[in-house]
């Protein structure tokens, strides 16, 4: 029996909710054995980022050396990288360990409105990551980043998602959660071909800390398995759906999101 296997290569977030936590706990309900290679250390709650401490080129190349080999991951997320540098080592790492499940989670800031990525990084992502993904999950703000464009209609997130993949994105999805107007979010996938729509119901809830994290470690999660893309964000939908309807409710700000509920585990006392 071969034991999927998945790499995060993402920040710390010690509220429990986003970065290699959210990925690591959706990897082991998917069944995936997660492994982590850490850019950042960051202090976090559910209302806000105290601290940010990041780790050296050093310190995260080796991670990822020890993981690759060793334990061969079959897939590789990647979440928060911090500075340009960072996200040039990482676009290395891939090529040369001829990795070709990436999944990109472009993290540029908290839900708190905290930067999680430095300015002049996002050229680099552009340049040297965005070409190696096989699925890209920007939310609307950082399609926005990405692109250049205004987005603030369907029509415009396909103008973006085109562009995406122009940039040498396999797959994009345009995430709808930060698009309120209506009581259904819809996400929006370009495979280069077709737009797909993947759509579920508005949850009113400040509880979506780690949402876009939980998203994109599902897909990492269900494409380390061998799944194809679409079969992916299916899983995946379904995963952060039922995350954030079975809210766990604590913290008084934005509260982590449910990681057992998709597995309709019953952990309350
Ligand atoms: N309030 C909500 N109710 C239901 N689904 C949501 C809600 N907010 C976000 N989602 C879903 O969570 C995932 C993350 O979306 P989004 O919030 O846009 O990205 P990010 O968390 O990176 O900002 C998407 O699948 C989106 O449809
Ligand atoms: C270490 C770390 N990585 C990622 C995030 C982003 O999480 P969040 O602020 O909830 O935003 P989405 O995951 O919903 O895009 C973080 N806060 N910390």
């Amino acid at each position: 029996m071969t034991v999927s296997r998945a790499l995060t290569i993402a920040g710390s977030d010690s509220g429990g909710g986003a970065g290699i936590q959210a990925d690591l706990k959706t990897f082991q309900e998917l069944g995936v054995f997660g492994m982590t290679a850490i850019t950042a250390v960051t202090a976090q709650n559910t209302l806000g980022v105290q601290g940010v401490y990041p780790l050296t080129l050093e310190a995260l190349k080796t991670q990822i050396d020890s993981v690759a080999e060793d334990l061969s991951p079959h897939a590789i997320k990647t979440g928060m990288l911090f500075n340009a540098d960072m996200i040039r080592l990482v676009s290395q790492q891939i090529v040369h360990y001829g990795w070709e499940n990436i999944i990109v989670d472009p993290v540029m800031v908290a839900k708190g409105g905290q930067s999680l990525l430095q300015e002049e990084a996002d050229e680099a992502l552009i340049t040297s990551l965005l070409p190696l993904a096989k699925v890209i999950t920007p939310n609307i703000p950082e399609a926005e980043v990405l692109t250049g464009m205004e987005i603030r209609t369907l029509d415009h997130r396909k103008d973006a998602a085109k562009r995406l993949v122009d940039l040498g994105a396999k797959n994009v999805m345009v995430k709808g959660g930060h698009d309120s107007t209506n009581d259904v979010v819809t996400d929006l996938l370009y495979d280069g071909h077709t737009f797909h729509l993947f759509e579920g119901e508005r949850k009113e809830t400040k509880h979506t800390h780690g949402t876009g994290c939980t998203f994109a470690a599902a897909i990492t999660a269900e494409i380390s398995k061998g799944n194809n893309v679409l079969d992916a964000i299916q899983t995946a939908k379904a995963f952060i759906q039922s995350a954030i309807e079975d809210q766990l409710g604590f913290g008084s700000g934005h509260g982590p999101t449910n990681h057992w509920a998709y597995n309709k585990r019953n952990v309350y006392r």
